[in-house]
């Protein structure tokens, strides 16, 4: 259990207008009340995301390492257990269907022929020719 202040969705939703301005990025609650006037990005978007979900939009904007540095010191707590939303993660099982050992194994044998079939090639070659 975590030690940070919990908040469930529906507490941040009515804390949604500019005197007291909550969202939540990645299931951290977030209060921009008094940066929202500072924000690179103006007001206004805050104002549309304000009490609500604004993961996606926050990562769409492609915010700088600065600005999520700046975050930390908005932010309140996070989302109770219940109510998190986990990201997308894309789950790819490649490795069980397309075993790298017998690839691996077949390539490293025939690795060697080359350079000594050349080996042998250039050798034959000199003493016919020289
Ligand atoms: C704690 C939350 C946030 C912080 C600390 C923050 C901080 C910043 C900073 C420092 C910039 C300047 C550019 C950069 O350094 O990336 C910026 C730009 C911007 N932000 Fe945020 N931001 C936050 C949340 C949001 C959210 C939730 C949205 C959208 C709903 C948003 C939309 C934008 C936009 C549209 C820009 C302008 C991008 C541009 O002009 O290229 N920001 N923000």
């Amino acid at each position: 259990m975590s030690s940070e202040k919990q908040f469930t969705r529906n507490e941040v939703s009515r804390r949604n207008n500019k005197s007291d301005l909550l969202i939540i990025i990645d299931n951290r609650v977030y209060d921009l009340t008094k940066f929202q006037d500072d924000h690179p990005g103006g007001h206004e978007v805050f104002l549309q995301v304000a009490g609500q979900e604004a993961s996606e939009m926050f990562h769409d904007v492609g915010h700088s390492l600065d600005a999520k540095e700046l975050m930390v010191k908005y932010c309140l707590g996070e989302v109770v257990a219940a109510d998190r939303i986990e990201p997308e993660t894309p789950q790819r099982s490649w490795s069980e269907t397309d075993p790298p050992t017998t690839l691996s194994s077949d390539s490293g044998s025939a690795a060697w022929h080359l350079p000594v079939v050349l080996g042998v090639l250039a050798t034959l070659l000199y003493y016919l020719l020289f």
